[in-house]
């Protein structure tokens, strides 16, 4: 092979256009399916000789009969950037973008957990193409997982979709081998337990995750109003030592997965589940500490919130919002303090701590977040004094910046702080 003109049959007539491209790669030697190996087992298509391709890369022909053969991949034959992954920080795989065989499509998979069946690979949402091969579907099926599943050492593999818009926050991952998608996720001394094909986890939100463990709620009871699988339920129990918390959830799989976690954690009795519309909650006067944890916003959260905060005390607010955010042109305010005086009536704002780099920090200081985080202390304030008869203050403690999402969109929450004003 190799030494006829491109494009021609051993009698030098041209190429049939159904000629079968079986491996294509980047240069050779092509590392797989190798040469010598698709010779050895007399799947090449003699007939035709190796192409080159656009970009460097090499088509070889083989068998259109023997291509069934190809679900028989053993382990060696796997590409060799597939067998020896390199797990990086978070849990993700970052396959090396350097090597021939690489794939902007197959650059990253996520090793989510171990479950019942071990570990589990969940595959971004792209199509998975390994090593451009042209299979013609020949490969797609049992096969091609167990075979992907071996090279990662995993018994599962599954393909994630976008989470489903709507109120129940759906993921779409397909299972691709394996039983059930139940997966146990350990983040932060914290063991979470879900089933990946019905319930979100967002490693994201890991962050403000970390952050919630360390807030002071030593013996105070929370209100966790849209608690998911319990990812800031948890850390609420485990680590901030809250002596109660009363988890609202309306999904019927987010909910067994939060009751099966409470159990793994051995915090279940310190947690009463509210199943339904948090909006219906009868609760009322309970909480030192409110969590509203839903994106784009928690708007609709407001007045349950307002009603379970304690009515004598009061307590804080944590407020999860998307706020729109245009570019940076200027520097915008002074690294110190901001604008004091831009925290108007509802509160005073008090910076978070500088932890990440000096980019974060200015994106951390945009007027849009004060504004936001005023206006909603404002409406608050209204809420709590509306529903008391009396007034109440407002202040904002903090803004968290959790995440953005282009194109200018962040993930913020506010702390905010309610109490009722004392009479004199
Ligand atoms: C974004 S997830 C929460 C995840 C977690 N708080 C986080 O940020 O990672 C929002 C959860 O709230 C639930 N939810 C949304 N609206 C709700 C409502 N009105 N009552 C009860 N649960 C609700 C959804 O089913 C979903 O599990």
């Amino acid at each position: 092979m190799g030494t006829r003109p491109m494009g021609t049959r051993g009698n030098g007539s041209a190429v049939p256009p159904r000629q079968r491209v079986c491996a294509v790669g980047k240069g050779l030697p092509v590392p797989w399916p190798r040469r010598e190996r698709l010779e050895e087992e007399q799947l090449l298509d003699g007939r035709y000789q190796l192409q080159q391709l656009p970009g460097g890369r090499v088509a070889l022909p083989v068998l259109e009969e023997k291509l069934s053969q190809m679900w028989l991949c053993s382990q060696p034959r796997v590409p060799r950037w597939l067998s020896a992954p390199r797990w990086v920080r978070d849990s993700r795989v970052c396959l090396p973008c350097s090597h021939p065989w690489s794939c902007p499509h197959f650059t990253h998979l996520e090793r989510l957990g171990k479950g019942q069946q071990g570990v589990t690979a969940l595959f971004p949402p792209l199509e998975l193409h390994i090593s451009h091969i042209s299979w013609h579907g020949c490969l797609a099926g049992p096969a091609l997982w167990e075979t992907v599943a071996s090279a990662l050492g995993a018994r599962r593999v599954a393909r994630r979709g976008r989470v489903m818009a709507g109120g129940l926050r759906s993921p779409s991952v397909t299972l691709l081998l394996g039983q059930d998608g139940w997966v146990e996720h350990v983040d932060n001394g914290i063991r979470y337990t879900f089933d990946v094909t019905k319930c979100m986890f967002s490693p994201g939100n890991i962050t403000e995750k970390l952050r919630v463990a360390s807030l002071p709620c030593s013996g105070e009871v929370l209100v966790d109003l849209y608690a998911g699988i319990g990812y800031f339920t948890l850390p609420f129990l485990v680590h901030g030592g809250a002596a109660f918390v009363h988890a609202c959830e309306w999904n019927s799989h987010a909910l067994e997965a939060l009751h099966r976690t409470l159990l793994l954690n051995r915090v279940r009795d310190r947690c009463h589940i509210h199943a339904g519309d948090n909006r219906q909650l009868e609760l009322r006067d309970v909480a030192d500490r409110v969590n509203l944890g839903l994106i784009p916003s928690s708007e609709e959260g407001w007045p349950v919130a307002c009603r379970v905060l304690k009515k004598d005390t009061g307590g804080v607010l944590h407020i999860h919002h998307n706020v729109e955010t245009p570019p940076v042109r200027a520097p915008l305010l002074p690294a110190e303090g901001g604008s004091p005086g831009a925290a108007g009536s509802a509160g005073e704002m008090q910076h978070p701590t500088e932890d990440g780099g000096k980019e974060e920090l200015r994106a951390r200081l945009r007027p849009e977040w004060q504004r936001w985080a005023e206006g909603t202390a404002a409406r608050i304030q209204t809420l709590l004094a509306e529903l008391h008869g009396r007034p109440w203050h407002t202040s904002i403690l903090h803004i968290e910046a959790v995440k953005s999402y282009a194109p200018h969109v962040h993930h913020l929450v506010l702390d905010l702080e309610c109490r009722p004003v004392l009479p004199v």
